[in-house]
């Protein structure tokens, strides 16, 4: 049997004074005006960032979020300066950084393999960036047992990279990116090795970190709920391209288009007749009833639209009704995850996906049981359906 060494933790108040020893003075902002990059020589070649336009506040969390290959972690490295722009800016403050070697940019990637040297001790891996720096080596010593106690390291000091686990060594690459005291953090997926309950923890303890250090953060993340759990703003890419930037609220509320409303969280679009449109809202008709709705500034009357509910703003209630038509709909599947319910609605308007949080307050309902099926007016959202990018 192994046995376990007891370590005491340093006491919360240390690891907050290493912390906010390390607390970002100037924060950075980053700004990319039209930034493109095409890899190869082809330059009619599909860009696999076309035209970015952002402005990264000071001491911002801000996350790139997308589908696989929409030009997330190509925007990131662009940023730290492992790819090159075919064209475009990248400023820091108010400096041009395009021909800014990565290490000469005062900035710290923390990647999702943690990129860790074996061979070297925790504190060795930590205290590399300083060494190279030529920094004498008792600053170095003092530096370095600063961030290790500001991630809660201190007793690991000694260890190999590989007698620590996944959360572990993704603790000692944050406090060897923070050691170098960058005005702007960068994630590359930093959580997808971790197991899923893990991943939640440490989702929790990167924001409070951030939020002490007060440090501009860029993240990169295809998880949804990564997103929207850690972020002051969102930037949502598809195909090479910004959807939308936004808090992630204003981004699952009011999506700028289908396919930000469909990425993020999940969706019931409704074909709906559209009478009217005054000052953002509109008159539609859909599930046997007219209703007024928030709209999207740019929708039309005769344009084509969509309206979006979500799945936790539809309202069930029983009814006499054994057809499916107007308002009355036919449950067709159920399924009970403790903290909600959920279910699968025929309606003449489509299926809807509904979601009933805290079932025990509620009256329930079974396959084949007809309903009456409603929405919150306030909460659904028409909007245009435009050309997506291809
Ligand atoms: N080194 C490269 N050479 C050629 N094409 C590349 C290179 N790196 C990325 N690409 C292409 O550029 C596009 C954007 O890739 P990128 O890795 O930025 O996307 P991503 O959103 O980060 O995706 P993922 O989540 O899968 O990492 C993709 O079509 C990809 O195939």
């Amino acid at each position: 049997m192994t046995q376990q060494t007891q370590q005491t933790p340093p006491a919360d108040s240390t690891v907050q004074s290493a912390r906010d020893s390390l607390a970002t003075a100037t924060p950075g902002r980053v700004t990319l005006r039209s930034l493109r990059k095409v890899y190869g020589d082809d330059a009619s070649a599909t860009p696999a960032v076309r035209d970015v336009d952002l402005d990264i506040e000071p001491g911002e969390f801000i996350t790139l979020l997308g589908p696989s290959g929409c030009g997330k972690t190509t925007t990131l490295r662009m940023i730290a300066g492992f790819e090159t722009p075919t064209a475009g800016e990248i400023r820091l403050d108010d400096d041009l950084l395009n021909k800014v070697a990565p290490n000469k940019r005062p900035m710290a990637m923390v990647f999702q393999s943690y990129a860790l040297f074996p061979h070297l001790s925790v504190f060795d891996n930590v205290a590399y960036g300083l060494k190279l720096k030529k920094m004498p080596s008792a600053r170095v010593t003092e530096e370095v047992e600063t961030a290790l106690t500001s991630m809660n390291l201190g007793p690991y000091r000694d260890r190999a990279p590989h007698q620590m686990s996944g959360g572990q060594q993704q603790r000692v690459a944050l406090a060897r990116a923070l050691v170098m005291r960058p005005k702007v953090l960068l994630f590359d997926e930093p959580l997808s090795n971790l197991d899923a309950k893990l991943r939640v923890q440490m989702r929790g303890e990167i924001r409070r970190l951030q939020r002490r250090l007060g440090i501009t953060t860029v993240f990169v993340t295809h998880d949804q709920d990564e997103a929207m759990t850690m972020s002051d703003r969102i930037v949502v890419m598809n195909v090479g391209v910004i959807e939308q930037v936004d808090t992630p609220e204003e981004i699952y509320r009011h999506p700028l288009s289908v396919f930000v409303a469909d990425f993020i969280g999940r969706a019931n679009f409704l074909d709906v007749d559209v009478q009217g449109i005054e000052d953002g809202s509109a008159r539609v008709s859909v599930l046997g009833r007219q209703w007024t709705v928030p709209s999207h500034p740019e929708v039309e009357v005769d344009a084509p639209v969509t309206l979006l509910v979500r799945p936790e703003s539809v309202r069930l209630s029983p009814t006499d009704g054994r057809a499916v038509t107007g308002s009355v709909g036919r449950v067709l599947s159920s399924m009970f995850y403790g903290e909600s319910i959920e279910y699968d609605i025929e309606t003449e308007a489509g299926n809807l996906v509904v979601s009933v949080a805290d079932p025990h307050a509620h009256e329930t309902f079974s396959p084949g049981d007809y309903l009456d099926v409603g929405f919150e007016e306030g909460r659904a959202w028409l909007m245009p359906v435009g050309d997506e990018p291809q």
